[in-house]
């Protein structure tokens, strides 16, 4: 589609909703309801739709639980032994990995966690942590914990970066800037992908570069990453990441994380790990010896048997990933994401009510728009949500509007203006 010049106007939304070709993908997701009219879901930012072949994909296991019990794990087309291989090539197309770089497994605090054992590796002076400032509580309770756990003072050992005064979003520049001045005392730069909050996208490129520079790992938390934004977490040298499959994965709640552990760590048995029997070598597992010895690549670090009816929910969605394009998906979330924040600006006018907080180029963002509301405004948000509009409120004082390519459509942007300015007045 070519980037035209937006316009606030049912027939212009209506022509970018015909000329999508993505347009057929809609109606392979459930689409709630509320109040009985389809909701104006703009949410897959925390929780996205699932796809109507759920069910199909999961009762394939069932089916095969049902007829053929214990002998499903060695039998029938993906015998569940296997169960995580089909999601690899599909998750490396996403993350910009080696197949063998990334496996599906637990979930994403728990891969946290794991990834630390193996990539915080605190050596004399070179033990602090850098993150950014509001990171989504369950990571800074991780850093927090993994600090302790190796007898550090998370007040002392754990750095952040700041917006500056008055401003929203990190600079790029900034980041650079305390990476380099505390390259002799950190061991770890650990950051989001995409800021949960702000909605911002890090030059995640930059960061690995320049923290590779001091020999300091990097880490990356892709929850509102994956299936968001392009990534080339291979060829930026990122050394290991991990996301969830809820939101833009379509997966379902809680369903299955996984973890990219770079190929330049994961054919290194001596890296120190928490193990289990799923990540031994598969071709001599159940010889169930002593010893362990690990597979390469990132299924190295598996612990447990796979998830097989969560790997199911997964894969259905993974194949509309394949099926409807990266490019295509990239290209509409670029214009969609545009005609959103172009539509709340164009309705708010000059008034002084809300501001969008999120970057507004689009190498800086996905489809994510956090807009700051002030005191006392949050009975606009109400208002949106008495007029079937599905958005998500974060403390203190941000809500989050994601128009999702995959689902969302031009109209429903368009819709949204209107309440919005019902909202207004
Ligand atoms: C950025 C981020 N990190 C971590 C989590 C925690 O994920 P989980 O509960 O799957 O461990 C979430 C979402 O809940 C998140 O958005
Ligand atoms: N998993 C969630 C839940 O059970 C309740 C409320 C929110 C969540 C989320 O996943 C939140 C999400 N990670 C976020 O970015 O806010």
């Amino acid at each position: 589609m070519r980037h035209p010049n937006f316009e606030l106007t049912l027939e212009f939304a209506r022509e970018m909703d015909e000329k999508d070709p993505l347009k057929g993908f809609r109606n392979q997701f459930f689409l709630p309801k509320k109040k009985g009219k389809e909701a104006l879901y703009f949410c897959g930012n925390s929780l996205g739709l699932q796809p109507r072949t759920v069910t199909t994909y999961i009762n394939k296991d069932l089916k095969k639980w049902a007829n053929q019990g214990v002998e499903g794990h060695f039998e029938g087309e993906v015998p569940w032994v296997d169960a995580r291989k089909p999601s690899k090539s599909h998750l490396a197309a996403l993350l910009g990995a080696k197949t063998e770089e990334v496996v599906a497994m637990n979930s994403l605090t728990v891969n946290l966690h794991l990834l630390l054992v193996s990539f915080y590796r605190p050596n004399g002076k070179k033990y602090k942590i850098l993150t950014e400032s509001g990171a989504f509580p369950s990571d800074q309770y991780v850093l927090e914990s993994q600090l302790k756990y190796h007898g550090y003072d998370p007040e002392e050992a754990l750095l952040e970066v700041s917006p500056r005064p008055g401003e929203h979003i990190l600079r790029t520049e900034d980041i650079l800037q305390k990476i380099c001045h505390y390259k002799d005392d950190l061991a770890l730069v650990m950051m989001s992908g995409v800021q949960y909050y702000t909605g911002q996208c890090f030059d995640m490129k930059a960061i690995s570069r320049e923290a590779g520079l001091h020999g300091i790992k990097v880490g990356l938390d892709l929850a509102h990453a994956i299936g968001n934004v392009p990534l080339s977490l291979h060829d930026w040298g990122v050394d290991f990441a991990t996301w969830c499959s809820y939101k833009y994965l379509n997966a379902g709640p809680g369903n299955v994380s996984g973890v990219f552990v770079h190929q330049k760590h994961g054919n290194d048995p001596e890296i120190p790990r928490f193990a289990g029997w799923w990540g031994y070598l598969e071709e001599s597992r159940f010889e169930m010896k002593k010893g362990f010895l690990p597979m390469q690549g990132a299924d190295g670090w598996l612990l447990s048997n796979d998830p097989v009816l969560g790997l199911g929910a997964l894969q259905a969605s993974l194949d509309i990933f394949s099926a409807a394009g990266l490019e295509n998906i990239w290209t509409k979330s670029e214009l969609l994401t545009g005609y959103l924040e172009f539509v709340i600006r164009e309705t708010i006018g000059s008034r002084d009510v809300l501001q969008i907080i999120t970057p507004s180029k689009p190498k800086d963002r996905g489809c994510q728009l956090s807009v700051l509301i002030p005191e006392g405004g949050k009975e606009i948000v109400e208002k949106w949500t008495e007029n079937g509009v599905v958005v998500d409120w974060r403390k203190p004082n941000v809500v989050r509007l994601a128009p999702v390519p995959l689902y969302n459509t031009f109209q429903e942007v368009f819709a949204f203006s209107k309440i919005l300015q019902a909202s207004l007045t």
